[in-house]
């Protein structure tokens, strides 16, 4: 479980990231953050493993507060947070295997990481997380010489190899075409049902997080303006929320 109390966030000049959120996001939820540019979806998201510091209130995870915790009691509750990014974030000139492998730093003593001594279970591990997403048969190419969508999967692959219990991923889809979309969107979703995996993702397109979350939360300005199920998040509610009809482009259309 992951609880937001009264949380706040305000960037060093002034602007308010987040504004006295509550928010409790239960085991197993896929939920998705959608708001225009601006509204606040990542820092939201970023705050949940403290990679943005907030400025009050707290977050707790499994109960334990992120938001006091230090040194290896941060450590530890990052270790089951894995997080997926709009870039991929991958070590381009390594083979997928070894970015996967990544996934277990958090597990082992820095001398063995510098070493790149993973024992032969994390290999399993990682391969097992690459056939998961289906591209088991890249594990030995340089991460750059896949599409973007491949890329992607091999970074969700990382988050599984890290046995991670939540997944957060901002804005997963933004640099992928509609089919590539799909597919990654589709590896989110089968990774949540079978894994009962924590996800949160970041997506700006209105009917992408319609046809994937079970909860969707909308943010402007920082403030939860809805919360809800899938069938009250329409057009109609969003062109409310949004203060102005839902452009053609926060549509991906062929999604539908
Ligand atoms: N490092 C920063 N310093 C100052 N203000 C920031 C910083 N990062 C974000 N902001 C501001 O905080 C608010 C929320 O930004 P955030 O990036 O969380 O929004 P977002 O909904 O993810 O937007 P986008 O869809 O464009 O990524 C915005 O007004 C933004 O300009």
């Amino acid at each position: 479980m992951i609880e937001f109390r009264n949380v706040s966030k305000v960037y060093p000049n002034g602007t308010k990231g987040l504004n006295n959120i509550n928010l409790t996001i239960n085991k197993g939820e896929f939920v998705v953050i959608v708001g225009l540019s601006g509204a606040g979806k990542s820092t939201l998201l970023r705050s949940i493993n403290k990679l943005h510091d907030i400025s009050s209130g707290e977050i707790l995870i499994e109960d334990k507060s992120i938001t006091s915790a230090k040194g290896s009691e941060l450590y530890k509750i990052r270790r089951d947070i894995g997080m997926i990014f709009q870039n991929f974030n991958l070590v381009k000139r390594s083979s997928v295997l070894r970015n996967v492998l990544s996934g277990r730093v958090g597990y082992h003593s820095t001398f063995k990481m510098l070493l790149g001594l993973f024992p032969q279970e994390d290999k399993e591990l990682a391969l097992k997380a690459l056939d998961r997403v289906n591209i088991l048969e890249k594990a030995y190419s340089r991460a750059d010489e896949l599409s973007g969508g491949q890329q992607q999967r091999v970074s969700i692959a990382r988050a599984l190899a890290q046995e991670a219990k939540i997944i957060l991923a901002d804005e997963p889809v933004a640099s992928l075409d509609p089919l590539t979309t799909k597919q990654v969107m589709d590896d989110l979703k089968r990774i949540n049902e079978e894994l009962n995996i924590t996800t949160i993702v970041n997506l700006h397109f209105i009917d992408l997080a319609r046809q994937y979350a079970t909860r969707i939360i909308g943010l402007r300005a920082g403030e939860v303006v809805f919360d809800g199920p899938v069938c009250e998040a329409t057009d109609e509610r969003f062109s409310e929320i949004y203060g102005r009809p839902i452009h053609e482009d926060e549509l991906l259309g062929v999604a539908k």
